[in-house]
């Protein structure tokens, strides 16, 4: 049968791709929800004895909870692993392979099977087996010494750099790109992504443009660290923020209109020995009227000049709102909703609460053929856990 094209059954991207997310705390769960948000089908493998799960971006998925410190528990999910696409570990080197589950051992098995492995430092170099945390990955990678206010420490954007751009977000490029070649030579590959790499590499440009001057300062004082008027946030009357971005002369004159400051009055734009009078002169107008007041005069004008929004306030922005750029989730919380936007196989989050651990353990065993006899000496050796009555109560 043929629809118009308006009319067609939706088919997600990833649908039918089927990932094995092994639990861990912000970057893997980030990257497995993304997945899922875009139709894959993931299975997150936690530990059992376990009350509750942290893992807070486990929207769409299901948990399956085993006991890897059991025979039957490593060869269950090994089982589970070589009838899937995707593996996604987050634990330190060398814990996979203890199990005997490390990459060449799945892929001799399945040689089709993608093995995501997302770490701080990566597979070798000298602090590969340390533990570590986002601060110490952007540290790492070069980034954190430029980031922070002049005359102050660095300063980490909170754990977004290292654990969700350059941990999850490039782990879940890496296994696209992966399926996509796969489609190609039928092969799976290993997928090693370090965090301070990816991190880093999330700041090419910050890399690339120091041949255009743009760095040349210490941190704090340069055109894009917070060093330039005008591109910087100010307080205003309310005790609210104003984000000024107005980079290019026509922009900036922008600014200066609906600021009602006159160009010739002021030192030049791009005399930086004059940015701290000309921060002075913005700081000053700024705090004269209220975030609502300049937004009403900013809004009209192509200034690169926004309200600084709260979360509280971001789904009722005018914009975000006929975008629909927010969503509410099973607990009716506002969130992000999934990015980007693609015209005909758009992502579907999922609105059904996060699952609890071991909600669908049995589900999912019998969807990989086992019987009800093998799951129930599972559960009776406490291989396994089966949570999915307490979940639906
Ligand atoms: C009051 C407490 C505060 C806690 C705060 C909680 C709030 C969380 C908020 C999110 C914070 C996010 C922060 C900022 C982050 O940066 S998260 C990023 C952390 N880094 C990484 O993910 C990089 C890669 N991972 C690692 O380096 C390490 O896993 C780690 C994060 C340092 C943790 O190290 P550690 O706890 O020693 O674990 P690992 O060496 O990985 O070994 C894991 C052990 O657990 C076992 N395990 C796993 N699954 C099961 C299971 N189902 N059943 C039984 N056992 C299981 C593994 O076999 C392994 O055991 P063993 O080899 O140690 O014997």
């Amino acid at each position: 049968m043929s629809f118009p094209i308006e009319l067609r059954p939706l088919v997600m991207a990833l649908a039918g791709v089927r990932v094995i997310e092994l639990a861990g705390l912000a970057p893997a769960p980030f990257c497995g929800m993304i997945l899922a948000d875009f139709g894959a089908k993931v299975i997150r493998v936690d530990r059992t004895k376990t009350p509750a799960s942290l893992d807070t971006l486990a929207r769409g998925k299901q948990s399956v909870a085993i006991n890897l410190k059991t025979p039957e528990g490593i060869s269950l999910l090994k089982n589970l692993c070589v009838q899937s696409d995707v593996v996604l570990e987050p634990y330190r080197k060398g814990v996979m392979e203890k199990l005997g589950l490390g990459p060449l051992e799945l892929l001799k098995q399945n040689p089709r099977l993608i093995y995501a492995r997302l770490t701080g430092y990566g597979q070798n170099g000298c602090f590969a087996s340390a533990a570590g945390h986002d601060i110490n990955y952007v540290a790492m990678s070069g980034l954190l010494s430029r980031l922070g206010r002049s005359g102050e420490k660095p300063y980490a954007p909170l754990n977004l750099l290292a654990d969700f751009a350059g941990g999850g977000l490039t782990c879940a490029l890496g296994i696209v790109l992966a399926l996509f070649e796969r489609t190609k030579s039928g092969k799976g590959q290993i997928i090693d992504a370090s965090m301070v790499e990816g991190a880093a590499y999330t700041g090419s440009f910050v890399w690339k443009s120091h041949s255009i001057g743009l760095w040349e300062r210490d941190r704090g004082q340069n055109m894009l660290d917070s060093g330039a008027p005008f591109y910087d946030t100010y307080r205003t009357l309310d005790g609210k923020y104003i984000a000024v971005g107005a980079l290019e002369p026509q922009f900036y004159q922008q600014l200066l209109k609906g600021l009602e400051l006159e160009d010739e009055e002021l030192p030049p734009q791009m005399s930086v020995s004059d940015w701290p009078e000309l921060r002075r002169i913005f700081t000053e107008r700024f705090a004269s009227k209220t975030q609502a007041e300049w937004s009403r005069i900013f809004d009209k004008i192509d200034a690169c000049t926004t309200p600084v929004l709260s979360f509280d306030e971001v789904s009722s922005h005018p914009h975000n709102q006929e975008r629909g750029s927010f969503m509410k989730d099973s607990e009716g919380a506002e969130c992000p909703r999934p990015a980007p936007v693609l015209s005909r196989t758009p992502a579907k989050p999922s609105y059904t609460s996060n699952p609890s651990v071991g909600e669908h353990t049995v589900e999912v065993l019998e969807e990989y053929n086992f019987t009800s006899a093998e799951i129930n000496k599972l559960l009776a050796a406490g291989v396994i856990e089966c949570n999915a009555t307490k979940a639906k109560l």
